[in-house]
């Protein structure tokens, strides 16, 4: 796209709908993203049901979403390394494996966080 293009709303709205479009083919066909979907799903559940406090759903909201964009960069990174290189490569193993790491990184935040909001009042509704 040219440096000095006007500024189109009708562009941006395309952008969106690209956007849009992507998170599509993300929640259709990615495999992790639909554990992950599911996942976020139940932690909402189960947040409404433990009537957490507003902060706390801050606290959920964000971990759901720093979670499910990781996982779509990461799905991202796999599809292109697989365009540049459909063999075996040892630097494709390095990007394949940073990006997943990213998302473990991901993943274990909201392990934290779901055990620092959920665990005590699910505690205290056992004993
Ligand atoms: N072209 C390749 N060259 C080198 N290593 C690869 C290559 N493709 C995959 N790998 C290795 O296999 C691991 C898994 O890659 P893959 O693309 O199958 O990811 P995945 O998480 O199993 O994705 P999905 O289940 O969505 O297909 C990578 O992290 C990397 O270590």
């Amino acid at each position: 796209m040219e440096e000095n293009q006007k500024f189109s709303l009708i562009d941006r709205l395309r952008s969106f709908k690209y956007a849009f479009n992507g998170l599509k083919l993300f929640l259709l066909n990615d495999h992790n993203g639909r554990i992950h979907v599911v996942a976020a799903v139940i932690a909402i559940a189960l947040s409404w049901w433990l009537h957490i406090s507003r902060l706390e759903w801050v606290a959920i909201l964000s971990v759901i979403a720093i979670v499910l964009a990781a996982e779509i960069i990461n799905s991202s990174i796999e599809k292109l390394a697989d365009v540049v290189s459909p063999s075996y490569h040892p630097q494709i193993k390095i990007v394949k494996d940073l990006a997943a790491a990213a998302v473990l990184i991901a993943a274990f935040l909201a392990l934290a966080v779901g055990a620092i909001v959920f665990l005590p009042p699910i505690l205290s509704v056992i004993r």
